[in-house]
């Protein structure tokens, strides 16, 4: 089946097209043979199944990882390293690249319309319906946290601590945390994934991955990679499930085997896990929604915020947690930057992430569009102007064409909610105390955004905003390196950086008698 399967959409290298999910070393079906439909989000069009598994195949996926843990936890730090830079470089081989073709991926590629591109590149578009530039700058994203991760394996030291009485000596040493719960979404296929198994199995955690079941393709293609990189059958499981994710969740975050829980995702579902993971006291981070303000001060370079505010919000058809979510604009630049920003975006070219003239793929279903539409609809109804776009495109597939919205009173849906989708809502303020009060007046706390050529407001709006990360005259934050996570409802912990510390427990050892 993933042989013919994998023809069918001209990959080469057939088996980075896995169909099921992965046990204890095994491909495996659901116990009852339940399968889940993945579409193209570009066409609505199936283009494969993944099993529905539920919690029987769950619980065998944790035992299989408290399994292999008790080797793996034992690795050295020098041979964890080499296996994750083994899985770095199978990720990014040369070798995996294919000749692809634009838009009729079925056909025979010809030769002028073949750009060169990586496997997991196309299938990233297929599943997700990303451009397949963003998807290579995914699989490069996804495999900067494998190797950031592999050389902090090396560097997981404890400390000697000096005892306030004599004949103690205090040492602690750093050791895995146990088998983690990886739950991620779907925005990002690939690097949401990585950003959690990097660190784990640097750390010495074996892993129950539960990819999103709209996009569990990426994620296969990652495990059967890193399968050839080397790391031991169990060391990473993966269970695929659709309508049973609500008690395969559940006895993620409740089976005492598991002693970490890592996900990505909606302030709503990280709640929930968060109240099943308390009955047994499980290590956690989560990497939940935002709302980001992008703010541009009267002395910012507009030329500069347009381009970061093009960025921020646009990028991947606006789904990023990150993604600004409300445009503060100061009303003495207010039109130009309305008018240059719309300018800006007239030249954003929608379509099949496939075509590459496009720079802007489809929503990821219909419910993203429906939510869009409400929010639109929603700030219309209370005086705002649709100044471009403002609908959803006609036509096979979940597009909806980017949209800049002005004059948006505060008290609309997208103030308080994060809208997911291309829609820019630019609102006028007039001080720096005003804009600050609304920036914050939000549950979420993940990122803020702001221009400004004045070094003294630069230190106070970047220190007065209530967000876990901010960019201060840029619309690009991401990369493996920095700490990123929110605050407030955005989230708990921090990826990236100093993320190892997630996924290992510091152990104090006493010597006494000396
Ligand atoms: N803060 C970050 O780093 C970050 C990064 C990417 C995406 N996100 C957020 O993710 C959201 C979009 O992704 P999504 O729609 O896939 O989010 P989601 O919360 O619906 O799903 C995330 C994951 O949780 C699973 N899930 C859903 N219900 C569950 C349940 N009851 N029990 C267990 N698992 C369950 C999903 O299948 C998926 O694997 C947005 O809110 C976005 O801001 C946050
Ligand atoms: O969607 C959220 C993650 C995006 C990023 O890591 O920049």
């Amino acid at each position: 089946m993933a042989s013919s399967f994998a023809a069918a959409f001209g990959l080469k290298d057939e088996g980075l097209l896995q169909t099921k999910g992965y046990i204890a070393g095994r491909w495996r079906d659901a116990l009852d043979g339940a399968t889940i439909s993945v579409s193209n989000p570009a066409t609505g069009e199936e283009i494969g199944t993944v099993p529905e598994m539920g919690v029987k195949e769950t619980q065998e996926a944790i035992t299989a990882a408290q399994d292999s843990f008790k080797a793996w936890k034992r690795t050295t730090a020098k041979v964890n390293r080499r296996v994750s830079l083994s899985f770095e470089r199978v990720l990014t081989a040369p070798n995996l690249s294919i000749q692809m073709i634009s838009q009729k991926f079925w056909e025979a590629p010809s030769a002028n319309s073949v750009p060169k591109t990586h496997e997991l590149n196309l299938i990233q578009t297929l599943e997700n319906g990303k451009t397949l530039n963003d998807a290579k700058a995914e699989i490069t994203y996804s495999s900067s946290f494998i190797e950031w991760f592999a050389e902090e394996a090396v560097r997981t030291y404890g400390e000697t601590i000096p005892a306030p009485v004599p004949g103690i000596r205090n040492v602690t040493v750093m050791q895995p945390v146990g088998v983690c719960a990886i739950l991620t979404p779907w925005n990002f296929p690939s690097a949401m994934i990585t950003r959690k198994l990097g660190p784990a199995l640097a750390a010495g955690c074996t892993v129950v991955v539960k990819p999103p079941p709209e996009t569990p393709f990426s994620a296969l293609a990652l495990v059967e990679l890193a399968r050839r990189a080397g790391f031991p059958d169990g060391v990473i499981n993966v269970v695929t499930t659709m309508k049973n994710v609500g008690e395969v969740g559940k006895e993620l975050c409740e089976n005492t085997i598991v002693r970490k829980v890592t996900f990505t995702g909606s302030t709503a579902v990280a709640k929930l896990l968060y109240s099943m993971s308390a009955s047994t006291m499980k290590k956690i981070s989560f990497e939940a929604g935002g709302n980001s303000p992008f703010i541009v001060f009267d002395d910012a370079d507009i030329d500069a915020a347009v381009e970061g505010a093009a960025l921020c919000k646009y990028r991947a058809s606006g789904q990023t947690c990150v993604c600004a979510n409300r445009i503060y604009v100061h009303s003495s630049v207010y039109a130009e930057f309305a008018s240059r920003l719309a300018a800006k975006v007239a030249t954003f070219k929608v379509g099949s992430g496939l075509d590459k003239e496009t720079t802007h793929g489809p929503l990821i279903h219909d419910r993203a569009i429906k939510k869009v539409e409400e929010h639109v609809a929603d700030a219309v109804g209370k005086g705002a102007q649709v100044l471009i776009g403002g609908s959803r495109l006609e036509g096979p597939g979940s597009f909806f064409a980017p949209t800049i919205l002005s004059d948006v009173p505060p008290n609309v849906r997208l103030s308080n909610e994060e809208t997911f989708g291309p829609v820019a809502a630019l609102i006028k303020f007039e001080t720096e105390e005003e804009v600050l009060k609304l920036a914050n007046d939000t549950q979420y706390g993940l990122a803020g955004y702001f221009y400004s050529r004045d070094i003294g407001r630069v230190w106070r709006v970047a220190e007065a905003l209530e967000v876990g990360m901010v960019g201060a005259n840029t619309g690009m934050i991401s990369s493996a390196v920095i700490p990123f996570g929110g605050v407030k409802e955005s989230g708990l912990g921090r990826e990236g950086a100093h993320g190892i510390q997630e996924y290992m427990q510091t152990k104090l050892i006493a010597f006494g008698g000396v």
